[in-house]
């Protein structure tokens, strides 16, 4: 009696593995599963029970149309607003369900059962001690392929994605794709642990992989912590084992000890959010531990310190003509044409609600501009997505910085940088990923370096202070190598102490040869680092020259300049 249990429970403890990669890691919290565990079950049963294929084909069939459907409803539902992700996922499940037990060929409501006598690579899978081997088998393999993913380059995508899709994005990841990667890749891997499930069950039907399973695996992941696999593991097996214990221990009647298993999940699952939100293992805090001064392979910030180009004779990186946006009766860019010239710095001014932070929007993509044309060294990026845009050589920070809180600022800047072998799936098992993430390693800390916080390297982003954390998010933007940088009030708000720091920063970007272009309201700042000005106001660009030109002016000194 105990090893069917153990059996069971090692299979559950896989699917709670699978669903901690998606929701623990990436953030996707889909309760969809369940469902797929069942696709992956009714295959086995109908292809293997009713038409005699061979147990280990009927599989890899399992796995194969457990995927697709991941896939298809990864986009389907991945594109929505992630609050919709939760019932897409229900509504999925719920359908899956009524078909299994519509369906007569499946069984209807009883389901396909009686499935018995298979066999997997030469192993009769008689009774339940026959199905401890091939259920530790997948478990094993289910937590190697989701720790390899997890705890990668590849993973630390994810985890960007759960903390801030919009900054992972900016800083060049294709958000969406790494997201229906993470859904197909665990939809399939439910397939899989399902195709044993039903296998061991002797049947698939529609009430085995309904709502209490899905819940029962949440309740793993959520209770073992979330971004933690071994906790998974751990309360797949504890949680699984509530049941027989209720029975052989207490004596609690059979149809009773089913029923109050789901109470004392729903209970466990209230105390834990309460008592203990990060479950009872908690995320593991991967600290890369930080390169020293003579492991670092290459210099990347030069040593040069050149006088900054002469604003006139520059070279144009970036030119924009003709930009506009509507947001509902609301013209917050009109008709925005302006030039970055390569080696300068470039300052966006003007009263709050002028435009300045659209503006940046339409350059990098994140808002699609209604007219317009933005030149990035003569390649179009309107109607670029915004990681391609960033992966072209134009990159932005954000007015409320965005870093990403639950990585340390190594990690953060790490993030950043562009052609990671291990942010693809396909190179995760090839040698040699873990020196190019120790090259990575090396080059962010060059960059933390180069702000002055190469000492915060292991610190968490969510315990630095404002201005701090605002240098980290100026060495992940240089760490994407980009071009061109878009610095969204870099100054602002930041203490007196770090505002040196910051306007010595940018000076030095400029020195290497980058392109800044910046908004800020902080004129002091604006007078010291730009060598050129545009005003906006109601969004559209009504002045540019020097900032001692438009202060200049009275029009204009009255409008805005008079204030400061
Ligand atoms: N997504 C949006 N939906 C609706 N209105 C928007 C949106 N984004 C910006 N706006 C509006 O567009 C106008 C310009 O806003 P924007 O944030 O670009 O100004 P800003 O110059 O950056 O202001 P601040 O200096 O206060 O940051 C504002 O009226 C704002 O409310």
């Amino acid at each position: 009696m105990w090893i069917n249990y153990l059996d069971q429970a090692l299979l559950l403890a896989a699917l709670a593995v699978t669903v901690n990669l998606l929701v623990g890691y990436a953030g996707q919290v889909s309760v969809a599963h369940a469902a797929f565990a069942g696709i992956g079950g009714y295959t086995i049963c109908f292809l293997a029970g009713v038409h005699g294929w061979p147990y280990a084909a009927a599989l890899g069939v399992a796995i194969v149309l457990a995927t697709a459907f991941g896939v298809v409803v990864g986009l389907i539902a991945l594109g929505l607003p992630e609050e919709f992700l939760i019932l897409m996922t229900l509504a999925f499940s719920l359908a899956v369900i009524g078909i299994f037990a519509t369906f007569d060929s499946l069984g209807g409501v009883m389901g396909l059962t009686g499935v018995d006598g298979l066999s997997l690579f030469g192993l009769e899978l008689d009774g339940p001690r026959d199905w401890l081997i091939p259920s530790a088998l997948v478990l094993v393999l289910v937590f190697a392929v989701c720790w390899r993913l997890g705890e990668s380059p590849y993973g630390r995508v994810l985890k960007g994605v759960r903390e801030d899709t919009v900054a992972t994005r900016a800083l060049g990841k294709n958000t969406f794709g790494y997201k229906i990667g993470v859904f197909a890749i665990t939809s399939g891997l439910a397939g899989l642990i399902g195709g044993l499930y039903s296998g061991w069950l002797g049947q698939a039907t529609p009430s085995a992989f309904g709502f209490p399973l899905a819940m029962a695996v949440f309740a793993m992941v959520i209770v073992g912590g979330n971004a933690n696999l071994l906790g998974s593991v751990v309360a797949g097996v504890v949680l699984t084992m509530i049941e027989p214990a209720l029975r052989e221990g207490l004596g609690v009647q059979s149809s009773q000890a089913a029923l109050l298993q789901l109470v004392l999940y729903g209970v466990l699952l209230v105390l834990v959010m309460i008592v203990r939100p990060q479950g009872l293992f908690a995320e593991r805090f991967r600290r890369v531990a930080p390169p020293s001064p003579g492991d670092r392979p290459r210099a990347v910030v030069a040593d040069r310190v050149a006088p900054p180009a002469a604003y006139a004779d520059a070279e144009v990186v970036l030119r924009a003509e003709g930009l506009s946006k509507r947001f509902g009766g609301i013209t917050a860019a009109k008709d925005i044409s302006l030039e970055l010239r390569r080696g300068t710095i470039t300052a966006l001014v003007g009263p709050n609600g002028a435009g300045k932070t659209t503006a940046f929007n339409l350059l990098t993509g994140t808002v699609v501009a209604d007219t317009g044309s933005v030149l990035l060294n003569g390649v179009e990026l309107v109607g670029m997505r915004p990681d391609r845009i960033v992966r072209a050589g134009l990159v932005r920070t954000f007015q409320d910085v965005r870093l990403l809180n639950r990585l340390t600022c190594l990690e953060n800047v790490m993030l950043a940088v562009p052609d990671q072998a291990g942010e693809r799936i396909g190179r995760l098992c090839t040698p040699g990923v873990g020196r190019a993430d120790r090259e990575v390693a090396a080059e962010a800390m060059e960059w933390l370096d180069f702000v002055g916080l190469a000492d915060q390297a292991a610190t968490p982003a969510d315990a630095l202070s404002y201005g701090q954390s605002k240098l980290v998010s100026l060495a992940r933007a240089l760490a994407t190598r980009g071009d061109v940088l878009l610095l969204d009030e870099p100054a602002s708000g930041v203490d007196a102490t770090w505002v040196g720091t910051m306007l010595e920063m940018v000076a030095a970007v400029r020195a290497e040869g980058r392109t800044v272009c910046l908004v800020e309201h902080n004129l002091d700042v604006v007078r010291e680092l730009a060598d050129h000005t545009y005003f906006m106001e109601l969004g559209e660009i009504t002045a540019s020259g020097t900032i001692a030109d438009l202060t200049g002016s009275a029009r204009l000194a009255e409008a805005y300049f008079g204030a400061q």
